[in-house]
């Protein structure tokens, strides 16, 4: 099999350095039509925002996007197209995608994700993602520990003519129209509402009392009846404080579906250090929301250090996590204690490093590592079966893998939470809390809140494009009919659906400012598009504003809360 990897500045001493993307698009294009190279690689000297061109670039699919943190490399990865795609109904395959992984020229990866639980029933909203999915991009604008300088790269694993039509597409900019900020307001409901959740933390409590169960992390689901641009959501993401230094970023597009988040937990991190194969898994839980005021929010940080329950449930995952790399790699070791500091909330952090002989032994850490008691809970299978049962929505991607996967050991998965799954004219948020001994329901419902706050502010930032409010603005309550169809399809106890179907009918009969109700409505300042193109525009084809090109730097503007607003 040929290799060949194609540098400009190497290829050719004689031309002129290309500095930005659109030029080194075309310099790809000249190459992949004139070699038979099965990757080609442009150097771009000069700013490059992956993410910017993926915005305005073709509305095609598949579209991926990948971004490690700064202190952990900063790989950034925005691709168009596939040249390859392993899906299924199952939860992610690693080792399929390790061994395919393991024949690709340099510099290519896998980018893509899982299911959290491959086991559990699927429910419609998150049919069309599968089990899992890992594209291969066609075409790829990359950077490396920032944007001076970049990459644009060609994958040609099969007719050349094929990635000479993807490199077209790439090079197309999407029509976008000027936008006009609107302000509208966009109902949002949770699941479980308020007293199904306190029922479900209760069951809890009194499974840790029984002994059957030590911990498990409960969530809940927060549906917006908006349709937006993915990479909208995700640029807003990227742009709050602290998103680059400390989270991974990613999102997949599919046709009709796109699953986007912005971490701050890594599952596995694998890289070549001084000849040497280290790994890194992240032991993340224990939670703190930030606030404005320094005084307040230093007495939080410092609550968390001291805070027993918090450190329960760190000791925890970090137990579970030493445990299950020491099986599998040398020399592995527990962190201290930092606390890692988000822009909405903060976490009790610790890491367990590792060297590895075998790169085989990483696909096998992947499914040993997969869940952890940060999504989880223990023991394992107890856990698993108290969510199936009691959780009255299915997870579908959140909290599953997801990641880049390259040759060789070079890999790294996030643990896919805060995100949010858009399709149509949904936007589903998730966010889940530990439960441990001792854990108060309400206080838990709050760090959720919390939590759920990053994904609220990127909507609130008003710089994607919200294709469905009514003239009047979007009110839309979460109706009993899909919200049960939901659970039903989930397989879920039949008690707990009851509860559900309770609380939505006394919900929507006593108007979301209820006590009781677990509805919302969240104001969204947004550009807004032009009346004449909502029927026309779906979600795949979606243009993002123009006005949106410099979001990146720009931090989220306040979101404006309703009194409500604070009884998810
Ligand atoms: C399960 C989530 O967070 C995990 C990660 C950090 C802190 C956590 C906690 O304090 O409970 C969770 O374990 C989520 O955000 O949905």
């Amino acid at each position: 099999m040929v290799l060949v990897t194609l540098w400009l500045a190497g290829a050719s001493a004689l031309r002129a350095p290309v500095t930005d993307v659109a030029a080194a698009l075309a310099e790809v294009r000249r190459i992949v039509e004139a070699t038979s190279a099965r990757r080609v690689e442009v150097f771009v000297h000069g700013p490059v925002e992956p993410l910017e061109w993926l915005r305005s670039a073709s509305r095609s699919s598949p579209r991926v996007y990948w971004a490690a943190p700064d202190d952990r490399g900063g790989e950034v990865i925005a691709g168009i197209g596939a040249c390859d795609i392993l899906s299924g109904a199952s939860g992610a395959e690693a080792s399929l995608v390790f061994e395919r992984a393991a024949s690709l020229p340099d510099g290519a990866k896998y980018v893509g994700g899982g299911r959290f639980d491959a086991g559990a029933a699927t429910s419609p909203e998150w049919a069309s993602l599968g089990g899992h999915c890992f594209v291969l991009p066609a075409v790829t604008v990359e950077t490396r520990g920032g944007g001076n300088q970049g990459v644009v790269a060609c994958n040609v694993m099969g007719a050349r003519s094929e990635a000479l039509r993807w490199l077209d597409e790439a090079s197309r900019s999407a029509d976008v129209e000027p936008l006009k900020p609107q302000r509208i307001a966009v109902a949002t409901t949770a699941v479980p509402m308020n007293r199904a959740w306190r029922r479900l933390v209760e069951k809890a409590l009194d499974a840790f009392s029984r002994g059957s169960l030590e911990k498990v992390v409960l969530a809940r689901r927060e549906r917006f009846r908006i349709r937006v641009d993915p990479f909208g959501v995700l640029g807003n993401l990227e742009a709050a404080p602290r998103a680059r230094e400390a989270c991974y970023r990613f999102c997949i597009a599919l046709p009709d579906v796109a699953f986007v988040g912005c971490s701050p937990e890594v599952l596995l991190w694998a890289r070549t250090d001084d000849k040497k194969l280290m790994m890194t898994s992240d032991v993340l839980a224990g939670t703190r929301r930030r606030v404005s005021d320094p005084i307040e929010d230093a007495i939080l940080r410092r609550d968390l250090l001291v805070s027993a329950k918090d450190a329960l449930e760190n000791d925890i995952v970090g137990d579970f996590v030493l445990d299950r790399v020491k099986s599998l790699a040398f020399n592995a070791s527990l962190s201290d204690v930092d606390v890692l500091e988000l822009a909405n909330v903060r976490h009790l952090r610790r890491t367990v490093d590792a060297t590895i002989d075998d790169p085989a032994a990483l696909c096998k850490l992947l499914a040993t590592l997969h869940p952890t008691p940060a999504t989880l809970g223990v023991p394992s299978p107890h856990a698993r079966t108290f969510i199936r049962t009691r959780e009255p929505f299915d997870r579908g991607w959140y909290g599953g893998p997801f990641g880049a996967i390259g040759p060789g050991a070079d890999a790294a998965l996030c643990v896919a939470i805060r995100s949010a799954l858009v399709r149509s004219s949904d936007l589903f948020a998730y966010a889940g809390a530990g439960v441990v001994p001792g854990s108060d329901p309400d206080a838990e419902a709050d760090e959720i809140r919390f939590k759920l706050g990053q994904i609220h502010d990127a909507l609130a930032a008003g710089t994607m494009m919200i294709l469905d409010a009514d003239d009047d603005g979007n009110n839309v309550q979460e109706d009993a009919s899909t919200s049960s169809s939901l659970n039903n399809n989930n397989n879920n106890n039949n008690n707990n659906n009851e509860d559900e179907e309770e609380e939505e009918e006394s919900s929507s009969s006593s108007s979301s400012s209820s006590s009781s109700s677990s509805s919302s409505l969240l104001y969204l300042h947004a550009p807004s598009v032009p009346p004449s193109k909502k029927k026309k525009t779906t979600m795949a084809s979606s243009a993002s504003s123009a006005s949106s090109a410099s979001s990146s730097s720009r931090r989220p503007a306040a979101t404006k809360w309703t009194t409500e607003d604070r009884h998810l």
